[in-house]
């Protein structure tokens, strides 16, 4: 026997709790859309527009990750454009675009199945974009997913890719219905600096998809659950609690599968036959600090860089970060100074980060100094320090010492 059979042998699943793990797998498609109706209605309204003449132009569809935005989306643009040749969706995840032009040869590609090359430049995109549509039905659905990722870049201004995207002149002059559904969590507008004659096109429409609760969870899970594990495996009370918790901790259906589908492997691990509240609670803290990280990297350069300012202005001999911290005190941060962002734009910053949830602030009374505002993360400030690598590599922005 090599030393490969006893491995494989070894790793193989007996008595393992899972029946069918892939059902846990957040990509996988879902049956049925649960809890979604007064959302799918909105939309169905929206698209039944088509029959009278008019899509909006926008249509900004947001809330937290894993409230089943592009599940529902997807879903009913497409039984929609099933049931007519009017109209046709095309489906395009913005995620991996580090610039404006990468964005718009993105939609070129999901339109012709090609890239154009950079020397094309943006009207090159567009206008590869406008003779493809011009070919296709009377109206277009554009699903333009993780629209918050598109961000300044050297070259292009957001304000340019959204107006030629809304209003562009190669559309007009082929008379194309185009109607973009733009799918973000939070904050498209915050930093993109976007101009009132594109702002007021994106106002057009809005559908908000809130975090889920518990029964809306649970009735999500509760499928899922019995199909992917053995019967017996997960015991109502450890089901109940893993409902309770993620939908108190996340309110996002990919997590709650994500801490199911963990659980089950650390019960396994354990030779356990099954999942019990012990294996939920060990993942828990796991699943948050993944979530807070992918959370982190997902923020426009000055929010992290605030953030960085927040964490990073003072450690004790140890390495552990000192917190809270005041306005003054993040400013002296030199991150900030690259970034060349004002004590105003830092407070400004500060708020926004608390309305997501990022930091709690609070007010104290220093004798000579006044009432000064102290700042500190909601989460473990160490988990800034974790996002900061794989930040600066993707950032065009931070990389090269600021715009
Ligand atoms: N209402 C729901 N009914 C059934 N499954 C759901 C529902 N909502 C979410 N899910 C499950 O969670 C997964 C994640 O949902 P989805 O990708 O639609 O979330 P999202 O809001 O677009 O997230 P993000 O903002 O992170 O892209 C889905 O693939 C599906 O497995």
């Amino acid at each position: 026997m090599s030393k490969y059979d006893d491995l494989f042998d070894e790793t193989a699943p007996t008595d393992s709790v899972f029946a069918q793990k892939d059902v846990l797998d957040p990509l996988a498609e879902a049956d049925e859309i649960i809890a979604r109706e007064n959302q799918e209605r909105t939309l169905a309204t929206i698209l039944n527009g088509v029959h009278e003449g008019y899509l909006p132009p926008t249509v900004s569809i947001h809330g937290p990750p894993g409230t089943g935005k592009t599940m529902t989306t997807r879903r009913i643009t497409s039984e929609f454009a099933a049931r007519t040749d009017l109209l046709a969706v095309e489906y395009v995840n913005l995620k991996d675009c580090r610039s404006i032009f990468s964005a718009a040869n993105e939609i070129h590609f999901a339109l012709t199945g090609e890239k154009r090359g950079a020397y094309e430049g943006l009207d090159g995109v567009f206008e590869g974009i406008w003779t493809e549509l011009a070919d296709y039905p009377e109206w277009t659905v554009l699903l333009l997913d993780e629209i918050d990722h598109v961000q300044h870049d050297t070259n292009y201004d957001p304000n340019e890719f959204f107006y030629r995207l809304l209003r562009g002149e190669g559309k007009l002059v082929r008379d194309i219905h185009l109607s973009c559904w733009l799918l973000s969590n939070e904050l498209v507008t915050v930093d993109l600096r976007l101009d009132s004659r594109v702002e007021s096109v994106l106002g057009d429409e809005e559908l908000f998809f809130p975090p889920y609760g518990r029964d809306t969870l649970r009735a999500i899970l509760e499928p899922r659950i019995e199909r992917a594990f053995c019967d017996g495996a997960v015991p109502e009370d450890s089901f109940e609690h893993g409902v309770r918790k993620a939908a108190f901790h996340w309110g996002d259906a990919r997590r709650a599968l994500r801490l199911f589908r963990r659980a089950g492997e650390m019960a396994n691990d354990r030779g356990l036959d099954q999942v019990t509240i012990d294996c939920l609670d060990a993942n828990i803290e796991e699943t948050e600090r993944e979530a807070t990280i992918e959370k982190l990297l997902s923020l426009p350069p000055k929010h992290f860089t605030v953030l960085v300012g927040v964490t990073d202005w003072k450690q004790t001999q140890t390495g552990e970060i000192v917190q809270p911290v005041t306005a003054a005190k993040i400013q002296e941060d030199g991150t900030l100074t690259q970034l060349d962002l004002g004590d105003r734009a830092i407070r400004t910053v500060i708020t926004e980060l608390e309305t997501m949830g990022l930091v709690e602030t609070w007010i104290d009374s220093k004798g000579d100094e006044g009432r000064v505002k102290q700042i500190q993360t909601t989460f473990d400030p160490q988990w800034v320090r974790e996002a900061a690598d794989p930040y600066l590599e993707a950032s065009d922005t931070l990389s090269s010492g600021g715009d």
